[in-house]
């Protein structure tokens, strides 16, 4: 069975961004196990912005398994049609090890996770808050999964 990891910096989500992430990520039923994992933020402190991003870099590298094939979510990165991402989820699930969706913090992804990603998606070149990102990513997996299977959600929705 492939997983899906997605690793999301910040911590609280509002009851809403709870609500709509367990709903689409439930959707995906035994075929495919799709989960969220938070990242803890860093202190924006002394140290500076550099530091922030440094430690949060550590914290998602650290959650991520070494077989995993991580893909950034970047407003600046590739953006797709929804049946381009359906082909593009496909390929990223034949890699063998865990999908990794990584999705930054306040302040995006410093040069260490970079370094790692092997591809980039853009929801829009519109900059979201990271919360919404969460949301967008779930029900777009979810809609790229069901034209891969055609199941009925991505024709009634
Ligand atoms: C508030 S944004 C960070 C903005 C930051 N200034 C930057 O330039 O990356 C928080 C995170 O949400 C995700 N995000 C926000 N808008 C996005 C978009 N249009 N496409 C893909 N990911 C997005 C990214 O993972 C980003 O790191």
């Amino acid at each position: 069975m492939s997983q899906v990891l997605i690793l999301a910096v910040g911590h609280r989500p509002p009851a809403w961004v709870s609500a709509a992430c367990g709903d689409y990520l439930s959707r995906f039923g035994r075929r495919l196990k799709v989960e969220l994992k938070e990242i803890p933020p860093a202190r924006r402190s002394a140290g500076g912005l550099a530091a922030a991003l440094a430690q949060e870099d550590a914290r998602l590298l650290a959650a991520l398994p070494d077989s995993a094939w991580p893909v950034l979510l970047d407003s600046r990165g590739e953006q797709y049609d929804s049946e381009a991402l359906a082909d593009a989820f496909s390929g990223w699930l034949e890699h063998g090890g865990p999908l990794a969706l990584l999705i930054g913090g306040a302040d995006g992804f410093g040069p260490g996770v970079r370094a790692r990603a092997r591809a980039s998606w853009s929801l829009s070149r519109l900059t979201f808050p990271h919360m919404l990102a969460r949301v967008l990513v779930a029900e777009q997996l979810y809609r790229a999964w069901s034209l891969l299977h055609k199941l009925p959600y991505h024709r009634e929705h």
